[in-house]
């Protein structure tokens, strides 16, 4: 049996979401055009509460990547005070939206919204970041439902890079709703046997010594270093951390690339790694979300 995560046929070091985001969104154009011709074109609503810099970047660059493949989007700029009660309101009429197929609402909300109400007022149909309950929930039961973007991403590199990931032990570092849990829900959709370590964990070097696959969403700039790698492990680092560097800010992972880098069979880098795949497939659960309401 070959014990090693990555088969040595696909074994390529650097794993390039950027490429493989391409691709993503080459299938969903060419499923998009199909629609098109029975007159369908799916829509994406993309709520932003606030004027966080970062949060205007990735909401302008998925309406940039929604308009290159057909994708019609809908941008919702509300001031930083909007009450909770107007946010619901939004969505509402989002949901009642024939035109809209999948609705995102930027995180984080200001801290005068309960985010967990406003997510669950989203049409479970049109929940292309796979958040509310019921998703949540069909998840866990493996049902085939909207899942969240970035998870998703990382399976689709996980499988591009390893093939088959059936018995290998997964360690997932952060257990937040958005990355760790649905995550580690994946993993174990996919055979894989999972431990999720979080700022409890105890000995949490020596857990991720033992993976084969290792996925970090932490939010913890180059925590990750070499003598916490297995030789030959797989390495899928979702952190994305502004730090100061001597020129200017830089963006950096979980993961410090540069001395994991040797150690590792094949590793994402930050930026081009996980990110351009979560918007990816935001696209592909928008398309998908489309053909739902198809029926
Ligand atoms: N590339 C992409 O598309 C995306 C990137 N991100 C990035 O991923 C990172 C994680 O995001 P998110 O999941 O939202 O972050 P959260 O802050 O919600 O969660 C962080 C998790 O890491 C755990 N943690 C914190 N410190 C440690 C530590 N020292 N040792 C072990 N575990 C620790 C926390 O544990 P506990 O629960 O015990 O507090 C928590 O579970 C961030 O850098 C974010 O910017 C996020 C979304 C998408
Ligand atoms: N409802 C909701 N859904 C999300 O999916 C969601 C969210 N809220 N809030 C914030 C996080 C973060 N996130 C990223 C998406 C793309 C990049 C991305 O494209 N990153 C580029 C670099 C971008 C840059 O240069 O700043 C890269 O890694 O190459 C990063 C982070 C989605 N999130």
């Amino acid at each position: 049996m070959n014990t090693q995560a990555v088969q040595p046929d696909r074994l390529a070091k650097r794993i390039d979401g950027k490429q493989v985001s391409s691709q993503v969104l080459a299938e969903v154009s060419e499923a998009v055009q199909q629609l098109q011709q029975q007159g369908i074109q799916p829509g994406l609503a993309v709520v932003l509460v606030g004027e966080d810099p970062a949060s205007q970047v990735y909401v302008r660059n998925k309406v940039l990547r929604a308009a290159e493949v057909g994708i019609r989007s809908i941008e919702h700029r509300l001031p930083a005070d909007t009450d909770e009660s107007s946010l619901l309101a939004l969505i509402e009429t989002l949901n009642q939206d024939p035109q809209v197929n999948g609705i995102l609402v930027q995180l984080p909300l200001p801290a005068a919204i309960d985010e967990n109400r406003v997510l669950e007022a989203i049409d479970p149909l049109k929940d292309v970041d796979g958040f509310h309950s019921q998703n949540v929930g069909g998840l866990s039961q493996g049902r085939e439902v909207l899942t969240p973007c970035t998870p998703a991403g990382c399976m689709r590199l996980l499988r591009q890079t390893c093939g088959e990931l059936s018995g290998l032990h997964a360690v997932v570092v952060g257990r937040s709703n958005i990355v760790g849990k649905p995550m580690a829900a994946l993993l174990l959709q996919a055979d894989c046997s999972v431990t999720l370590v979080h700022s409890r964990s105890r000995d949490i070097e020596r857990l991720c010594r033992d993976a084969d696959i290792l996925v970090a969403a932490v939010g913890r700039p180059q925590m990750i270093k070499r003598d916490w790698i297995k030789p030959g492990a797989v390495v899928i680092d979702v952190g994305i951390n502004r730090i100061q560097a001597d020129t200017g800010t830089r963006l950096v992972g979980d993961v410090d690339y540069d001395d994991v880098y040797d150690q590792a069979a094949a590793i994402t880098p930050v930026p081009g790694g996980v990110g351009p795949m979560t918007i990816a497939m935001l696209m592909q659960n928008t398309l998908t979300a489309a053909r739902m309401q198809l029926g």
